[in-house]
């Protein structure tokens, strides 16, 4: 099925046609197991195509350039903002996030399934450029658990840990936003409903 998008490019705005790739937007606060549930996916499922974002936050450990996400600085980051480069960045928690362009339409012009995990103000701007995207937001069983999760992941500064759990309180009001939710408690059964929305 061919369907035409119109995509929003800083201030242009041109027209894509696409053929059968789907656009799927996952979002939710941080630490509730969205890169647990994106790195199982993929795992299970080869055939996706995940979205490396660029990013100006400092790599965790066990982090790669290029896998987790392209790690640039503020200046390269807002010279890539001017080129057009990016379907939508956002600023979060202090660091720039941006989705590279070029990649994404391709993959979704090919006709595959892309995934892209981002924050709620990207995930407004890529359903305003694509209103076919399926956005899925995720939640946490509740806030409680959702601290100790960040914690248990002992990768962030206090400081990250208190704008992340700020952050994450007017994200999460916003999950009704979203095309499908999804309470990643049990582990197995969020993954499970994931694949559902992704598969049909
Ligand atoms: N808008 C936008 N958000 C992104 C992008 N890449 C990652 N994010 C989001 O930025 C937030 C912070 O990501 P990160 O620093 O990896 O922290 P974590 O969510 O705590 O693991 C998360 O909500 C990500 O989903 C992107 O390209 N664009
Ligand atoms: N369903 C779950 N139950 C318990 N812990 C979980 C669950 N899903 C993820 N986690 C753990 O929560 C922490 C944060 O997960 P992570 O995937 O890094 O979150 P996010 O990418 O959303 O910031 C990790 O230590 C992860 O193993």
């Amino acid at each position: 099925m061919m369907q035409v998008l119109s995509i929003k490019s800083g201030a242009t705005t041109k027209e894509q046609c696409l053929s059968s790739g789907k656009l799927m937007i996952l979002t939710g606060p941080s630490g509730v197991g969205k890169g647990t549930l994106m790195r199982t996916l993929l795992q299970r499922h080869p055939e996706l195509y995940y979205s490396v974002s660029a990013t100006t936050r400092a790599p965790r450990s066990g982090e790669s350039d290029g896998i987790n996400y392209y790690f640039v600085s503020r200046t390269r980051f807002e010279q890539l903002v001017a080129n057009g480069e990016f379907l939508e960045w956002a600023e979060f928690a202090g660091n720039y996030y941006g989705t590279p362009r070029q990649p994404v339409l391709e993959k979704v012009n090919s006709g595959k399934t892309v995934l892209l995990e981002i924050e709620l103000d990207g995930a407004r701007q890529v359903r305003t450029s694509f209103p076919q995207a399926i956005s899925i937001f995720i939640l946490p069983p509740s806030l409680g658990e959702l601290e100790k999760r960040i914690r248990s992941r002992n990768q962030d500064s206090e400081d990250a840990i208190a704008r992340r759990l700020i952050l994450a309180q007017d994200e999460i009001k916003a999950a009704d936003e979203f095309d499908i939710q999804i309470v990643n408690d049990d582990f197995e059964t969020a993954l499970c409903s994931l694949e559902k929305a992704i598969f049909g």
